[in-house]
């Protein structure tokens, strides 16, 4: 996941773009970008590192214009090197800058396609930039140099029909406006807000509500799988389907811990979806352990399971404790790119308050267990406080396959709870007693807040990939993404 934006604005905009993304910073900590259309030029930054590390105020004021896009990195494709940082730039059939949250698990077919037949060299291993190609060409076809809503759609609708994966994309055309699209199952989110000033109308897309909160806009509505928006330069907002027949399958991850508590997507706000999942896995706890349960006190994970620990622990009748303190100026490690430093930041940024631990049967409640890197080590913080029994609860359940539609747990083999019973995965981090979510609570939570929503990708929990994937795919992707084969290639 990485987070994007982008705004049609009445007066400049790049300061704004880059609040919106300090607030979606959570969904990528790699690298930063912007562009806008500084009247006929695009005028481009970005790198690697956090947003606050790739520009300063110098900067952000060179970035002219009332029109610009944003991305925040967390690579799930190709490197971590400053040239796959985005938003990519074409300069033909149009300039267009690009700025995509996802992953295609097609790319390496339409990186030939593009060679050998569109005539499209692509310069690095980024899917975003075969994306981005695709796109331009798309526009190429038939193109008589005056772009129509309708020449668009048609051009959005021949994308949907090569690309195969997770996408929501911003496209900045120059002379013309932005087009935003998400793909034909709305697996990433994408949201189109508005703000009415002085100077007149003004529209923003973005990852997550939470951005348009911060500067102001509102929410109109999510952007529909496989539709395309386009707002024009004049302002003027055009939407079409462009993709029809699909199920709508929207990443179930984003509200166990991608996206931040405040924001809506699918119209269901994250928080009370967290505060669901904590109360259906505390009516487990109830039928697993009966009302005497012997659990002292409840503690999070800092941060993101403390909504759901919040719930849970009220439904079990047990104080919830702040055992946890968590360093702020540490990123997320879970979206860090490497084992080591995941392993390294743990220690650095969660500490235990011991009196919270000593001679207490504690319940430790994390949203997720992905590699283990975070429970394995907070298990015997725990126990190094003084924990009479250290027990754990996951307010998701196993994930146990890859997820290849942009988030990085490429390798089967990295997840804990891969080829491993519950019981196995309690030994491996050393628990007194473990609890998983199950699948269909995790749904119904999700699902209680709009009833229109049925399906859900939940591919790392079930291995079950809405967009079907070659043979030969998942291994192909572990071979090359795994955190051995990312260490090999950095000692390369
Ligand atoms: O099993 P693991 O591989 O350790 O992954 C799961 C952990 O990683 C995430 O935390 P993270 O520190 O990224 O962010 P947070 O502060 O938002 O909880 C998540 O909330 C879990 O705590
Ligand atoms: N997490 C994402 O959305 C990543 C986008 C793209 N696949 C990249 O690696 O840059
Ligand atoms: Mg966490």
């Amino acid at each position: 996941m990485c987070g994007i934006i982008g705004i049609v604005g009445t007066t400049e905009v790049a300061s704004a773009l880059y609040d919106g993304l300090t607030v979606l910073q959570h969904r990528g900590q790699d690298a930063a970008g912007i562009a806008t259309v500084d009247g006929a030029r695009l005028r481009l930054h970005k790198g690697n590192g956090l947003v606050r590390d790739v520009f300063n105020s110098a900067g952000v004021s060179k970035l002219r214009g009332r029109i610009g896009i944003g991305h925040c990195r967390y690579p799930t494709a190709g490197s971590e090197g400053t040239d796959e940082a985005q938003p990519f730039y074409v300069n033909s059939p149009y300039g267009i800058a690009f700025a995509h949250n996802g992953n295609l698990v097609n790319t390496e077919a339409l990186r030939k396609e593009m060679f050998e037949d569109d005539r499209r060299h692509i310069d690095t291993d980024s899917d975003s930039e075969v994306l981005l190609n695709v796109l331009a060409h798309e526009l190429q076809v038939d193109d008589r140099g005056d772009l129509t809503p309708e020449h668009v759609f048609k051009a959005i609708a021949g994308v949907h029909a090569r690309a195969r994966g997770g996408y929501a994309c911003i496209a900045l055309v120059l002379g013309y406006g932005l087009i935003a699209f998400r793909d034909p199952n709305g697996i990433r989110p994408l949201v189109l807000g508005e703000r009415i000033t002085a100077e007149g109308h003004e529209y923003a897309i973005a990852s997550e509500s939470v951005a348009f909160d911060v500067l102001g806009f509102k929410r109109i509505r999510d952007i529909e799988p496989g539709e395309a928006v386009i707002v024009t330069e004049g302002g003027e907002l055009h939407t079409q389907r462009c993709a029809e027949g699909a199920v709508h399958a929207p990443c179930i991850f984003e509200y166990v811990y991608l996206a931040r508590p405040d924001s809506m997507i699918e119209d269901v706000s994250v928080y009370k979806a967290r505060l669901r999942m904590g109360e259906k896995l505390a009516e487990k706890i109830l039928r697993e352990r009966g009302p005497d349960h012997g659990i002292d006190a409840v503690i999070p994970i800092p941060d993101t399971s403390r909504t759901a620990a919040s719930s849970l622990a009220q439904a079990l009748g047990v104080p919830m404790r702040e055992g946890l303190v968590k360093n702020h100026y540490i990123g997320r490690t879970f979206i860090m790119p490497g084992q080591g430093e995941r392993v390294k930041s743990v220690r650095r940024k969660l500490n235990a308050i011991e009196l919270e631990f000593r001679k207490k049967n504690v319940l430790l409640v994390d949203d997720s267990i992905v590699r283990g890197t975070t429970s394995r080590q907070i298990i015997q913080m725990a126990r190094d406080a003084g924990a009479k029994n250290v027990y754990f609860a996951s307010a998701a359940p196993p994930v146990r396959y890859p997820n290849i539609y942009g988030i990085d747990m490429p390798a089967a083999s990295e997840l804990v709870a891969a080829g491993r019973t519950v019981e196995e995965v309690e030994k491996a981090l050393g628990a007194d007693w473990l609890v998983y979510q199950d699948l269909e609570d995790l749904i119904q939570a999700v699902a209680d807040g709009n009833e229109e929503l049925t399906h859900f990708d939940t591919s790392c929990f079930s291995g079950e990939y809405v967009t079907g994937v070659d043979a030969g795919f998942l291994e192909q992707q572990e071979a090359m993404r795994s955190d051995s084969a990312k260490n090999e290639r950095r000692s390369a």
